[in-house]
């Protein structure tokens, strides 16, 4: 089922939680909303829920549409959603499988299914989530993990057709996370239900979602694949939440931009580089550490000497801190390979090349 919501904006008080978002998910997409804490996810995912109201004015007319059909007007139970939250509580007097079976046996007897029809549609369920073995046990037999897997089970049993799990790995620990999400992705690819889910983890965000909707203060920053939040943010906040990042402050005057002791050229520049004029205008330039290459001489016009203060090689890359003649800090990631070939002492003297850089105006962006 697609979701298509439009000038959803929510004010507490008069604190506007979400601004003016508009969007649409096709049916059967993976969407992760992602943003710093209180940029306005859960809000927004729970007024796709129908758990929140959004503002309604004569000038803001919002709408939430499933497969083109206006449900705004639907209460929550009405509206065919799964959930599953963080600290989703299981029925602590109910085994797992009464758990999963919950659902199915509270409907109304017309439309509830025979015993033996929620047994097996239960068996199912608990085979999907891989956890027929424990089918007996209570939720305070089970890790947690375990527990989510179930809360999961549980929400798909009424066959929902769009499922929203906010933060739903989020109370468990950094190996059951990761676990749980490659999990998650298979799970989706089998059943396909349309689902948006909120992290505030980026790299859970990257890995299993087919599009990531990113969010601050309320409103969507960049709505796009893992791979274009990541290579082609689109604003200063986008390139400095996705991954680690070098900033470097200064100023452009038309196509020349001055950072620290570097003037770098619009024509030969190695990156995304806006194009405005005018004379002084606030700019930031920000570099990837893995998109700094160090080299014993000077290489080209974006070669900044620097001094190597530490070096942690326990990782996939080996992290380089340096320190510019200036004093800033600045971080290089290089391959294993890279560092096993050159030497890379504390405080020796190298220069940082810019293999990659993208320069914001703070004035375009703001
Ligand atoms: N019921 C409420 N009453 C007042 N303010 C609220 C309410 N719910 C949320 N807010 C505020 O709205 C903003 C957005 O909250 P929201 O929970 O949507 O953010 P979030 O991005 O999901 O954050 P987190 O990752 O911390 O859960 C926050 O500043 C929050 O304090």
């Amino acid at each position: 089922m697609s979701i298509e919501i439009r000038n959803l904006n929510k004010t507490f008080g008069t604190f506007p939680a979400v601004r003016d978002v508009s969007l649409k998910i096709e049916t059967g997409q993976l969407v992760a909303l992602l943003g710093p804490s209180g940029s306005g996810k859960s809000t927004l995912l729970r007024m796709i829920a129908g758990l929140e109201k959004p503002d309604n004015s004569d000038l803001i007319q919002p709408e939430v549409l499933f497969e083109g059909v206006p449900v705004g007007h639907k209460p929550v139970r009405k509206r065919g959603v799964g959930f599953v939250f963080q600290h989703y509580s299981l029925f602590r007097h109910m085994t797992v499988f009464e758990n999963v079976a919950f659902g199915l046996r509270v409907r109304p007897g017309k439309v509830r299914p025979a015993r033996g029809e929620i047994d097996k549609k239960v068996r199912t369920l608990l085979e999907l989530i891989q956890l027929q073995s424990l089918a007996g046990r209570y939720p305070h037999q089970l890790s947690g993990g375990q527990r989510q897997r179930v809360a999961l089970a549980r929400a798909l049993a009424v066959e929902p057709q769009v499922l929203l799990l906010d933060e739903p790995f989020g109370a468990l620990d950094a190996q059951v996370r990761v676990d749980l999400r490659t999990w998650l992705r298979k799970l989706h690819n089998e059943i396909n239900v349309t689902s948006v889910f909120v992290t505030h983890d980026q790299e859970e965000a990257l890995e299993i979602a087919d599009r990531v909707i990113i969010m601050n203060k309320g409103r969507i920053e960049q709505d796009g694949t893992p791979y274009d939040v990541f290579h082609a943010p689109e604003t200063p906040f986008v390139m400095g939440f996705i991954g680690n990042v070098n900033i470097f402050r200064g100023s452009l005057n038309g196509s020349r931009g001055v950072f620290g002791s570097l003037t770098v050229d619009r024509q030969n520049f190695p990156g995304g580089y806006p194009s405005m004029e005018g004379k002084d205008v606030p700019a930031e330039m920000f570099v990837r550490p893995h998109e700094i290459e160090l080299q014993e001489k000077v290489a080209g016009p974006l070669s900044i000497p620097v001094r190597i203060v530490r070096v942690q090689p326990a990782g996939a890359l080996v992290r380089i801190e340096l320190r510019t003649e200036k004093g800033e800090p600045l971080m290089a990631e290089i391959s294993h390979d890279k560092f096993r070939e050159d030497i890379f002492r504390p405080d020796s003297l190298v220069f940082a090349e810019l293999k990659r850089a993208r320069v914001f105006s703070n004035l375009l962006h703001r």
